[in-house]
């Protein structure tokens, strides 16, 4: 059976960069038929239109039916997983913080329409910015579908930390594992590799130990994570898509294939209380998935005094971020 799956924003420019990997099959593997459901804002439909005929051009034999809409009823009826990629992109100077009020309603209005429409085990990725606190609003109006059903993406965070690790080490970026991204997608954001581990001359030792320089692990290392999206928009002028795209590839695999043992990855979550972060806040945490599409949160990690510190700063951001959302439209 072919498995539903709408992209949302599917006009803009992550999504062209992820749409050919979902269609030939780096998600649900090389077996698994996928309808393709693009959804997009009034105005948008000839853009749809071309996105049609270059994915019909691809000829993919996993991609069974598109479908170009602008009507939620039509782009979320039935999905098995939406990944929500629209939303008002963050310009050069501008925080996240300051797209909430805009997004708030797009979120709001997708979670009604996915409650309405979707499969209730339907699975939610949010991608646009404030990627946590839309996923926890769209979270909020979807009421009869499972809270675990909802994520955010952190997942770029964790390979942008990942590479930064493996650049420095002068080692392949497989060979570092276990990277933690803790709390919001933002520059407040809690890049740890404290669990860390890297395979340095075929041995594997932690990545505190390899780097040797906890200097830079706790100053550069940080900063450079927390501040990448910025950067890449300083440089580029538009924010990331293909390392996106990537990441969004990264998430889904990983939370519908299952983790590999002793192996664990960032996503935003509804937190259960774990780790002192308040219950029902949509948080970053190390997660292990299994290949029935669930999730837990892994525990009892150490947390030294530096870990705390920062796992707070950023929830207390998330806490003012929900309540600047509640201000708008709860
Ligand atoms: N969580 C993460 O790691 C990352 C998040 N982002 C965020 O992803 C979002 C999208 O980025 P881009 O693709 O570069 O933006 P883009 O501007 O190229 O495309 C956004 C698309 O969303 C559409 N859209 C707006 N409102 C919509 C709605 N209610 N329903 C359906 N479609 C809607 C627009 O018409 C446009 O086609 C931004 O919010 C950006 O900040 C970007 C990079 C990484
Ligand atoms: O910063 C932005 O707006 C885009 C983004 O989320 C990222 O690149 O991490």
């Amino acid at each position: 059976m072919a498995l539903r799956v709408v992209v949302t924003g599917a006009a803009g420019q992550i999504a062209y960069a992820l749409m050919y990997a979902l269609a030939k099959g780096d998600v649900f593997g090389p077996k698994q038929p996928i309808e393709l459901v693009l959804l997009d804002i009034s105005g948008m439909e000839e853009a749809l239109r071309g996105l049609v005929m270059e994915l019909t051009d691809c000829a993919l034999p996993l991609l069974t039916k598109i479908i170009p809409t602008v009507d939620y009823a039509v782009g979320f009826k039935d999905v098995d997983v939406a990944i929500l990629v629209g939303a008002m992109p963050r310009r050069e100077g501008m925080e996240r913080k300051d797209l909430l009020k805009a997004n708030v309603k797009i979120f709001k209005g997708q979670g009604e329409a996915i409650n309405e429409h979707a499969k209730k085990n339907v699975k939610v990725v949010v991608i646009g910015n404030p990627a946590n606190t839309n996923a926890l609003i769209c979270k909020k109006y979807a009421k009869d579908i499972p809270a675990e059903n909802f994520t955010a993406l952190t997942r770029l965070d964790q390979n942008r930390a990942q590479a930064q690790v493996a650049e420095r080490l002068g080692i392949p970026n497989n060979d570092v594992w276990n990277c933690i991204i803790w709390g919001n997608h933002s520059s407040t954001q809690y890049p740890d590799v404290r669990a860390a581990t890297a395979l340095v001359n075929g041995k594997e030792v932690k990545v505190h130990e390899a780097v040797k320089d906890e200097n830079w692990l706790k100053n550069e290392f940080i900063k450079t994570v927390q501040l990448r999206g910025a950067a890449v928009i300083k440089a580029r002028k538009l924010s990331s898509a293909m390392s996106a795209a990537k990441a969004i590839c990264d998430h889904l695999r990983d939370w519908w294939n299952g983790t590999p043992d002793g192996r664990w990855v960032s996503m935003g979550v509804i937190s259960d209380g774990s780790y002192g972060v308040e219950a029902g806040l949509m948080y970053s945490f190390p997660v292990k998935c299994k290949a029935d599409h669930t999730y837990e949160i892994v525990k009892d990690l150490d947390v030294n005094d530096f870990s705390r510190e920062k796992m707070d700063q950023t929830q207390n951001e998330l806490k003012d971020e929900m309540k600047m959302a509640m201000e708008f439209w709860w």
